[in-house]
């Protein structure tokens, strides 16, 4: 078996810049290739919009932070186990199903904790700022 760390592997990262900018092509695969990836994105920049106007804590940016990044992160991981099914499984597999469907459960509870921490630290302060409370 070929040494995972070998000199002559073709497409090893040779420089710390080469891993960042794998990594970033991974990024910019998923934002083209999942619309829902492209959501998550444009909310996110909405999210941390609005909180710049609710002079929030650091404690309450910290999970704003959190939770928008982690949604983002398991949109990755989504993306990957939906790519290695279909590498994998092409054709139809009950198997292939449930593990798409897990995984795109993970990303459901994910964002329902999102909006549930971000509806508890933000809209107290969107209707205090729109004088409604
Ligand atoms: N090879 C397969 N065998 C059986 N069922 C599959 C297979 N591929 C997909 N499915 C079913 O179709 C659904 C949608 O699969 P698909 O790969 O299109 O994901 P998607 O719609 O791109 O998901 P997401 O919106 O999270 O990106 C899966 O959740 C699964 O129920």
């Amino acid at each position: 078996m070929r040494d995972k760390n070998s000199k002559n592997k073709p497409y090893k990262n040779r420089t710390f810049f080469d891993s960042f900018r794998y990594a970033y092509q991974g990024v910019c695969t998923v934002f083209q290739e999942e619309r829902n990836m492209r959501f998550h994105v444009l909310t996110t920049i909405v999210v941390l919009l609005v909180s710049l106007f609710l002079s929030l804590s650091i404690s309450e940016w910290l999970w704003i932070f959190l939770v928008c990044f982690l949604v983002i992160v398991m949109e990755i991981w989504n993306t990957v186990i939906e790519n290695t099914i279909d590498m994998f499984s092409p054709d139809y597999h009950p198997l292939a199903k449930k593990i798409k469907d897990m995984a795109a459960a993970a990303v459901l509870f994910t964002s329902i904790f999102s909006v549930v921490v971000g509806a508890i630290i933000l809209l107290p302060k969107v209707l205090v700022f729109f004088h409604l409370y």
